[in-house]
């Protein structure tokens, strides 16, 4: 059994304007000890995938399908049980970590807090484990006095890290957890984090725009296009998917400020997902598409070499 199993999941968001489906029929898995990524560009539903593994979505998101942490299903959950999953079986690291942390409260006592909620060590001892976890991240004990704005922005987001390892948790998600960071902090970051899940046998489930940030980290990649997931395979692998090679020739290097432009020879955005365009969703942009594409909508297959793709072109190896 994997550790985190997405089985058919699709997210949709209650709206004035009606409702928005920002994750479709995403299956996917992560085994224990392994590291994911996704990819894909703005819009196409990576953070409110990220945000369902720990229901942190606004109430009423109608989220169908299965997240199976464990075998037990996250989207079922009742309130309890699933502030007992945060943090102890699950964490996240947010985006840029003003989001995550309390801008008046110390750096230790945020730390302590999933601790002590969690019950993972008493008062007395909570101080001696967050001492700890700062050094494990790289920052010295004494910054558990520090308030979050005394800090860097690579210093609080590594108070994030040790916040999200605290209670020993079996899976992090990490969202964007190094774009607001500067190239050198952000390489830091990234190697720091691949450190601490090697050694605690931790998986994964990072969010990225950016290619490249997650090849170096993640064993495995989804690539994500307008809420779908088109196609997953090794990270050292060559893509097959017209997209995820557009997506591949945008990032050439770690942190390239380029990355955030629309990929390279694609043109225009993702289509807003209230008004998806038939057949591939991908067809409108696609510099390859055949007339069928705009009629056919085909699901993952496989595509060789530990790879799946959704695309007519890769399954007739033309592509
Ligand atoms: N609270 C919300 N209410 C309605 N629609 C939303 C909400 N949050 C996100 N969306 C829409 O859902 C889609 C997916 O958004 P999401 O933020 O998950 O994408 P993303 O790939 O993480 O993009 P980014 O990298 O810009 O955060 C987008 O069309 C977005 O506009």
């Amino acid at each position: 059994m994997s550790l985190l199993e997405l089985d058919d999941l699709s997210i949709t968001y209650r709206i004035a304007s009606g409702e928005v489906p920002a994750v479709r029929g995403v299956s996917l898995s992560v085994e224990a000890g392994e590291a994911l990524g996704i990819v894909g560009e703005s819009g196409s539903g990576k953070s409110t995938l990220a945000m369902s593994l720990l229901r942190l979505l606004p109430k009423d998101t109608r989220i169908d399908g299965r997240i199976l942490l464990d075998g037990e299903d996250v989207a079922a959950m009742k309130w309890g049980r699933l502030r007992a999953v945060r943090w102890a079986e699950a964490s996240i690291i947010f985006q840029g970590a003003q989001h995550g942390l309390n801008p008046v409260q110390r750096i230790g006592e945020q730390i302590a807090e999933p601790l002590l909620v969690h019950r993972i060590a008493p008062p007395e001892k909570a101080r001696a484990r967050v001492a700890a976890l700062l050094e494990q991240v790289g920052l010295p004990a004494w910054r558990a006095r520090s308030y979050p704005h005394e800090l860097s922005g690579g210093q609080r987001q590594r108070v994030m890290i040790a916040m999200a390892l605290a209670c020993e948790p079996r899976l992090i998600v990490a969202d964007e957890p190094t774009t607001a960071l500067d190239l050198m902090v952000q390489a830091q970051v990234l190697t720091l984090i691949k450190e601490l899940i090697a050694s605690h046998g931790i998986s994964l489930l990072m969010i990225s725009h950016d290619l490249s940030v997650l090849a170096d980290t993640c064993d495995r990649l989804a690539v994500m296009y307008a809420g779908r997931v088109v196609e997953t395979g090794p990270s050292n692998g060559s893509f097959q998917h017209p997209y995820s090679k557009a997506l591949a020739a945008a990032f050439p290097t770690v942190g390239d400020p380029s990355s955030r432009l629309a990929p390279k020879g694609l043109g225009g955005d993702q289509p807003d997902p209230q008004q998806l365009p038939t057949g591939c969703v991908f067809h409108p942009r696609c510099p390859v598409a055949l007339d069928t594409c705009s009629t056919v909508d085909i699901e993952l297959r496989p595509a060789g070499d530990r790879r799946t793709a959704a695309c007519v072109l890769v399954l007739e190896e033309r592509c």
